[in-house]
């Protein structure tokens, strides 16, 4: 675990290393005044004559040597905080780079909650190896080491009477780092799920609000949050007691010292002042032996979490090469393409191709696979079978920044950073100038409802953009796709949100998008696609049928089915608006 943790120090490892230089000269200054105390005892115990000028150059020794391991330790333990907090970044940017290359399923799978402790509370916990049990553990360790060498120099029988407390304590420990070792996988699951839990709640607040909060959330908000309680209690009871017995046995390194050593003194077998050595250095050593064992407690945790990250960080991320585009054209081929995103295949070789320059539809039954074929194409996934190609090159074999530059990709629900609306703009095109970001703006029909805010397009767009409307924060991502100028534009129903009147500045925002460049539309309304060069009907993860509007309503049964119920819908809608006419009239009167 811990070469683990110093691999993650990169170039912050040789300031790791002076932390321990620095500890362990610190710590050679903590256990150098019980020498002293020995230099002081030892004329008397041999009832030799003792100056004061004797007794003050001692003790003023002493006083140096805590003032050094004050400044050595303070000196240290800046060094590993800069070291570890240092690490913390560049764990916490990786796991970022490693994240924006994984495919989606996984981040989904694992749930926001769980990611959110990953990066935060998980990366934390590698501060305390960092900035505290590793250099100031090694200092801990290696003091004692050398001063138990000293005492078996000085008497071998007494420093083995030292060193006796510590096998008793060291079981204890070991018993305990396999009772908590057990009981780690419950409680860090149920850490994991609390979290999951609350940041789902959070986002849910909204029906929570509507319905009541003895629904089913709030109890397993309220379930996942005693678990966690009940989790962590167990783990902790399970080690308490040999926490207990380790604490209240290894300090004691003089335990056996005094009395057996007395009785070998009193035999013969020891001289006087070799116990007083040796008694005077147990109590130096039992400083640094405690702190080091303070650390283990904690150990049984952060070799988890470590795991935890180190797994994260072997997930396998998308397939992709280093390799810009070199598409012969921006034509699309979905080639026998197949995908599941666990088990089930929701995708079943699906073979089409989308010209240059052409508007391509996909329609069918909600669940039929339309967006999920369009996030193949975007690589959110790698597919479990075929190939996707554009201009012929598979886009496995071009980086994500090469594919991302050719395509645009307006989603359902496009999240907005809470950053000026102007600059979620210019995410499309970072070197945009203010100019261009707001013509886009213009383009993407952003006037109207710009010029209702305060500060326009200088207005920050709140949490996930949730200060617009989801109409709003579509026409703001439809002018990103503006100011991008991919080839490529994927617009998966990019009108969701609007209502008739709004639906007409979006066409036109959307006209404006797709000018001249291969386009994929994913629609539930036909009437917006009924122009489009080919549509494709997808059916249960199948591609059954592709064409224009004509052909298709003249020789494809399920296009006329979904055709029939958007006439219907079409007509409910009209029928809807001549209701709330009526109303109108009838209130006038
Ligand atoms: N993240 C996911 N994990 C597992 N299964 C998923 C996931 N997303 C979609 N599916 C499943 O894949 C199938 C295709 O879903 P997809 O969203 O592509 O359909 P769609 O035609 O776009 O539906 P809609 O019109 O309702 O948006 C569905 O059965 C759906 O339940």
């Amino acid at each position: 675990m811990f070469k683990t943790v110093l691999e993650y120090t990169g170039e912050h490892r040789k300031t790791t290393y002076a932390a321990v230089a620095a500890m362990l000269a610190g710590m050679i200054m903590q256990v150098l005044p019980f020498w002293f105390i020995y230099r002081i005892i030892r004329p008397l115990l041999m009832r030799q004559t003792v100056t004061t000028g004797y007794v003050i150059f001692n003790i003023a020794a002493i006083a140096i040597c805590l003032s050094l391991y004050a400044v050595l330790y303070m000196w240290g333990l800046s060094l590993s905080h800069n070291a570890a907090y240092n690490t913390l970044k560049n764990l916490r940017i990786s796991l970022q780079g490693k994240l924006e290359n994984l495919p989606l399923g996984i981040i989904q799978e694992k749930g926001v909650g769980a990611v959110k402790k990953m990066f935060i509370d998980d990366v934390e916990t590698i501060e305390l190896p960092l900035a505290h049990a590793i250099p100031e553990g090694i200092a801990n360790i290696t003091i004692p080491v050398l001063v138990f060498a000293g005492m078996f120099a000085a008497d071998w029988r007494l420093a083995l009477l030292a060193l006796a407390s510590l096998p008793l304590g060291m079981l204890a420990m070991g018993i305990m780092f396999k009772a908590g070792t057990s009981k780690m996988d419950d409680y860090y699951k149920s850490a994991q799920k609390m979290n999951k839990t609350i940041v789902e709640y959070i986002n849910g607040m909204e029906v929570v609000k509507v319905f009541n909060r003895d629904g089913e959330s709030y109890k397993r908000y309220e379930n996942d949050i005693k678990n966690y309680r009940d989790f962590t209690l167990a783990w902790y009871r399970t080690c308490w007691p040999w926490m207990a017995i380790y604490y209240s046995i290894v300090p004691c390194v003089a335990l056996f010292v005094l009395p057996v050593g007395s009785y070998f003194v009193l035999q013969g077998y020891s001289t006087l002042p070799d116990l007083a050595l040796v008694l005077c250095m147990s109590f130096g050593v039992s400083a640094p032996l405690l702190k080091v064992m303070n650390f283990f407690p904690t150990m049984v945790r952060i070799n988890y979490t470590v795991n935890n990250l180190e797994q994260m960080m072997s997930e396998p991320p998308v397939q992709q090469s280093d390799a810009s585009f070199t598409g012969k054209d921006y034509g699309i081929q979905f080639e026998d393409v197949r995908f599941a995103y666990k088990e089930a295949e929701v995708l079943h070789r699906i073979n089409l191709i989308i010209p240059e320059g052409s508007l391509t539809a996909l329609v069918g039954e909600s669940g039929s696979g339309k967006s999920t074929l369009a996030k193949l194409l975007v690589h959110f996934y790698d597919v479990t079978g075929g190939a996707v190609k554009i201009g012929g090159q598979d886009i496995q074999h071009m980086s994500l920044e090469a594919l991302n530059n050719q395509i645009s990709y307006v989603a359902q629900e496009q999240f907005l950073f809470n950053i000026s609306l102007l600059e979620n703009i210019r995410l499309g095109k970072p070197d945009a100038t203010d100019e261009e970001v707001m013509a886009a703006a213009e383009k993407a029909q952003c006037g109207e409802f710009l010029a209702r805010l305060e500060k326009g397009i200088h207005t920050m767009a709140g949490d996930g953009g949730k200060q617009l409307s989801g109409g709003e924060r579509q026409r703001i991502s439809l002018a990103r796709a503006i100011l991008k100028n991919a080839p490529i534009v994927v617009l998966d129903e990019a009108t969701a949100f609007m209502d008739p009147e709004n639906e007409e500045k979006m066409n036109d925002a959307i006209a404006e998008v797709i000018r001249g460049k291969t386009v994929i539309v994913i629609a539930h309304r036909l009437h917006s696609i009924v122009n489009a060069d080919q549509i494709c009907v997808l059916d249960a993860g199948n591609l059954i049928d592709a064409g224009t509007h004509d052909e298709l309503l003249s020789t494809c049964p399920a296009y006329q089915k979904l055709w029939r119920a958007a006439e219907s819908s079409a007509q409910w809608k009209v029928s809807t608006e001549e209701m709330k006419e009526t109303q109108r009239e009838v209130e006038s009167v």
